[in-house]
This record gives structure tokens, sequence and C-alpha cells, in this order.
């Protein structure tokens, strides 16, 4: 069934493992529109910071690593892509160091500014040429796009996207109990909450979505209802997506 075409941003935002990346990129992929995975980008920024052996806990240094990197985010939905400096790096970021480490880096107030300004442009140009784009991370709504046409703060209680996560850290063979997965989901998510740059919050003009007892198909099926009532839906124009 053909559901239209998006037109302007949809924000989605909230805590891991309450199905952001999954869910934003099938609705998309649904609607002939571009994704964006922030989170992505702050992860590879943390593997440059690790290679390039420096302390997370020294803001300059982290700083002067960030704008030496050349990173490039990809967002056709169908093969979201992370190079930096020149070379893939979609596998190594998702690995435990940089899922460790991610936070602090992204806590960096200069970070945050090199990141947001880079996400502002890449949603600019979606926007020319596809006319609409999903974008996820932490502070769409609050920050990179506040003037999106839909926020959705996504939740799900802390057990759910626990057992969610080991179940995927068990498919792509990384061992981890639930007790660990559990206290790394709650230590990110406190830290995301409380630092003081653009904490995780919901934006005020956000709609709520607990995921707890949905399946991905439910949460899409959301997705879909609340962009369609939102009046974001446009006929295809049968524009080339390249
Ligand atoms: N509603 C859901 N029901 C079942 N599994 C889910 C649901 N949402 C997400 N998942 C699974 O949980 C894992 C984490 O989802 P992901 O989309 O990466 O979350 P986030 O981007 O919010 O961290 C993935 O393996 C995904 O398939
Ligand atoms: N817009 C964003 C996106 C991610 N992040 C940071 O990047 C980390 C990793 O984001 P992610 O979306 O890849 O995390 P998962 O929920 O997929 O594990 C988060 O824990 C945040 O610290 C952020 O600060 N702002």
């Amino acid at each position: 069934m053909g559901h239209g075409e998006l037109r302007g941003v949809v924000a989605l935002d909230g805590p891991s493992g309450t199905g952001k990346s999954s869910v934003a990129r099938r609705l998309a992929s649904t609607l002939g529109a571009r994704y964006l995975d922030t989170g992505a980008m702050y992860r590879a920024i943390t593997l440059a910071v690790l290679r390039a052996g420096v302390d997370l806990a020294d803001p300059a240094e982290v700083t002067r690593v960030a704008r030496a990197a050349t990173l490039v985010q990809g967002t056709d939905p169908e093969r979201s892509t992370t190079h930096l400096d020149g070379a893939d790096v979609g596998v190594e970021i998702r690995g435990p160091e940089v899922t460790l480490a991610v936070s602090p880096v992204s806590a960096v107030a200069e970070v945050r500014a090199l990141l947001v300004a880079e996400q502002r442009r890449v949603i600019a140009t979606a926007l020319d040429d596809a006319g609409g784009i999903v974008v996820e991370g932490r502070d769409i709504g609050t920050v990179v796009a506040p003037d999106a046409a839909l926020k959705v703060y996504v939740t799900a209680d802390a057990e759910a996207r626990a057992a969610r996560r080991a179940k995927q850290d068990a498919a792509s063979g990384r061992a981890s109990t639930l007790d660990a997965t559990l206290a790394d989901v709650q230590r990110r998510d406190a830290y995301d909450s409380t630092r003081a740059v653009s904490p995780l919050r919901a934006a005020d003009d956000a709609v709520v979505l607990d995921t707890t007892s949905l399946d991905l198909a439910g949460v899409l099926a959301a997705l879909l209802a609340l962009v369609d009532e939102h009046g974001l839906l446009a006929q295809p124009s049968g524009r080339v997506h390249g």
C-alpha cells in the first residue's frame, strides 16, 4: 500500500533501546524519505578519540580530535553508512569500547556544536533533495531541529530496553548478560539525561510514545498514524531519489 511521501522533518528522541534506529529507518524507507542516525556520528567521533589515545576527561583534547576528523554520515535508510577519515566504521562504532566512551565524549560542548552544525546541514540538503527526513537521537526536537514538523519522544521500561539490547548483542556475536546490559543502559541514560549541554529530555511539544508493550510493527504503525495526523504526507511526486 502506498503511504505517500514524507514532507518535512520527523524528530525521534529517547533513551537507548527504545527502537528509535530500527523504526526511524523503516519509517523513512516507507515514506521515501532520508534517515539521519545522529548517534552514529557521536559514536564515530568517539572512535576517533579512542584511536588518538587522548584523555576522555580532557575536553580540549577531545575537541581537537573531533575538529580534525572527517565524518560523513549517509542518509539512505536502506543502507545507513558512517565514514571516518574515508573508511567505513559502521561495525566498529557499535563495539563495547565505543559504547562505553560515547557518553562522556558527547557531553563535550564543542563536540556537540560541531556535530549539530553538520546535522543541520545534512537535514537541509535532504529536505532539498527528497522533501523529508527522519532524524533520530537525543536532542533533535530540543536543539538540532526545534522546528520539526513532528517530534516524538520514544520511551520503554529499562528492563524491556535491556532485554532488546542483550538479544541484539547476542545476534551480532557479542556476549553480554542481561544484568550487565541493564546496568549499561541505565548508566548511559543517567549520563545523557544529566549532562549540562543538551541533556536527553522530551521537547515540550513532543508526543510521548511508550514502546514497552509494542512490537516493531506496532511502533511503526503508531508513527505512521502520527505522521498522517500531522498532515505530513504528500502524494508521490515521481521525484528521483539519488
Ligand atoms: N518494539 C520493539 N519490540 C521488539 N524489539 C524491539 C523493539 N524496538 C526495538 N527492538 C529491538 O531492540 C534493539 C534495539 O533497537 P534500536 O532500534 O537500536 O533502539 P535505539 O535506536 O532506540 O537504541 C534492536 O535489536 C531492535 O530490533
Ligand atoms: N543526538 C544525539 C545522539 C546520540 N548522543 C550520544 O550518543 C550515544 C549513542 O547514541 P546511539 O543512538 O547510537 O545509542 P543507542 O541507543 O543506539 O545505543 C548516546 O548514549 C548519547 O550519549 C547524543 O548525545 N546526542
